[in-house]
Order: C-alpha cells, then sequence, then structure tokens
C-alpha cells in the first residue's frame, strides 16, 4: 500500500472506500487521465459505497433472515397462486412505510418463509430495521427472558424494529403469558411498523390459536385488520427440491 499522508488521514477520519480508492487510483498510470472531478467522484462513490455496504451487512446480521432469499429470485412459474402485480408491489415497500402488515399463508413448504425472508432481504436494503422469529421459539425465548430480566429489553426490541417477520405462526394454541407478550408486541406496533406473519392456518383459524376470545379479538384487530394477504397453493418446494435430477 502507497505511504502517503492523505492516505493516513483519509484512514484516520474513517473514511475507508475513499482510502481504499486513492491507494488504487494512485498505483494506475490510466488514473492520470482523469479529471480533477472525475477524481474526485470516483473517491466518492467508493466511500458511498463502502458505506452502503457495511450498513446493510449490519442490517442483514441483525435481521438473522432464516433464508437467503432476494426478491430478483422470487420464483413467479411455479403454480403457487402468487398475485405478481401484489408481489412487486411488496418488493417496492411502500407498504412498510405506511405501517400495513401482511399474511402469507399456505400448506408446508410451499415458500411462506422463503417470501417472507426475501421482503425482508428487501427491507435492509432499502436500510430498514428487520428482524425474523419463528413464533414458536419466539415465545420460548420471552418465556426465558422473563427469568433473567431480559424480558422488557426483548419486548422494546419487538417493538420498535421496522419491519417484524414472524414465521410459522398457528403451530401451537398459545398460554396466558405468550397472548400477553403478543399483545404488547402488537400494541406497540400498531399503525406504526409493520409486521409479516406466515402460517399454514388459514387466518379464520387464528382466533382458536389464540385460546381466549377477548385476546384473540384484541390480537386480530391489530395484525390482519390492515394486513394484505398472499394466500398460497400448491406442492411443497421441499419436495420438488428433492425430487430434481442431481
Ligand atoms: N423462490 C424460491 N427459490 C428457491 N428455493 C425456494 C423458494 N421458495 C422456497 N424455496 C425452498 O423451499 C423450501 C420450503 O420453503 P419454506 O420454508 O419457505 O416453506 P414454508 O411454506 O414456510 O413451509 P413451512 O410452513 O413448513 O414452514 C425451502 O427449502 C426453501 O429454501
Amino acid at each position: 500500500m502507497l505511504a502517503h499522508p492523505t492516505l493516513d488521514r483519509l484512514t484516520a477520519m474513517g473514511l475507508v472506500g475513499m482510502a481504499r480508492a486513492f491507494d488504487e487510483l494512485a498505483a494506475n498510470t490510466e488514473a492520470d487521465s482523469l479529471t480533477h472531478p472525475e477524481w474526485l467522484a470516483l473517491l466518492l462513490d467508493r466511500e458511498w459505497g463502502f458505506r452502503h455496504d457495511r450498513k446493510l451487512s449490519a442490517r442483514l446480521r441483525f435481521a438473522k433472515l432464516r433464508h437467503q432469499a432476494s426478491p430478483e429470485d422470487i420464483d413467479y412459474r411455479s403454480a403457487r397462486g402468487l398475485d405478481r402485480a401484489l408481489l412487486v408491489k411488496l418488493v417496492a415497500g411502500d407498504w412498510i412505510g405506511a405501517h400495513d402488515n401482511l399474511v402469507i399463508t399456505g400448506p408446508t413448504g410451499v415458500g411462506k418463509s422463503w417470501l417472507a425472508c426475501a421482503l425482508g432481504h428487501k427491507a435492509c436494503r432499502d436500510d430498514r430495521s428487520v428482524l425474523y422469529q419463528r413464533v414458536p421459539k419466539l415465545f420460548a425465548s420471552l418465556a426465558l427472558a422473563r427469568g433473567d430480566g431480559r424480558h422488557e429489553r426483548f419486548l422494546r426490541k419487538l417493538g420498535s424494529v421496522q419491519l417484524l417477520i414472524l414465521d410459522d405462526w398457528g403451530l401451537e394454541p398459545l398460554d396466558a403469558l405468550a397472548r400477553h407478550d403478543l399483545l404488547e408486541i402488537l400494541e406497540e406496533r400498531y399503525g406504526r411498523r409493520s409486521t409479516i406473519v406466515t402460517s399454514q392456518l388459514p387466518v379464520t383459524s387464528w382466533h382458536q390459536v389464540i385460546a381466549d376470545p377477548t385476546y384473540a379479538d384484541a390480537i386480530l384487530d391489530r395484525l390482519v385488520h390492515n394486513a394484505h394477504r398472499l394466500d398460497l397453493d400448491g406442492d411443497s418446494m421441499r419436495r420438488s427440491k428433492g425430487n430434481r435430477p442431481a
């Protein structure tokens, strides 16, 4: 690497992208033909790109998405009843800005979690905070957190992310503490932040999962009332992946 006071200063100021570009340009004789504005623009582009990538990595690390999925890889050809126009709108992300929710239902393996993660990935790229949680594990973690003083902080985190993904909702009925926690989270989020819920159960069965009519009304009112809906059908993609010849 070049030894140059400007390089030292860029590094000391945390302008890592600029420092790298400066080093490369200084070592490249073709760069001599660049005008000063072109030179500066190149340095700025690199710094911009470096910061963008670093922020995206941090967003994705925090989100802990289950699948490495991105909107560009969504398979519209599989017969899954995907509403392409709606999906294009969801990928654009305005619904997150409007604090709407999204409910994705359909049989096992049809790609609900994958789609939720693809939308989560896009939200990270749009510089939004995202957090993925599998519902059965979430309630177990909240119960644990209650015992060791982390409960309030965990609830705050779940309430404050711009996009919360609750995957695999409805696999088992909620107990009293889970009902209480879920209502707290959704009350905090309602009208302020977006939530994606994926479930094998149709929305009409969710009341029973919550297993308490008063809580069920309150929870579903906050979750489903302003939700976009993707109802998928078709065969499990796990099976078709497994059956695919090597
Ligand atoms: N568009 C896609 N491209 C590539 N692989 C996909 C796609 N959609 C789904 N898959 C794969 O299909 C499998 C099942 O997908 P996924 O876990 O999203 O299903 P699911 O509907 O959430 O199932 P379950 O209800 O059992 O949790 C996964 O291995 C996933 O990687």
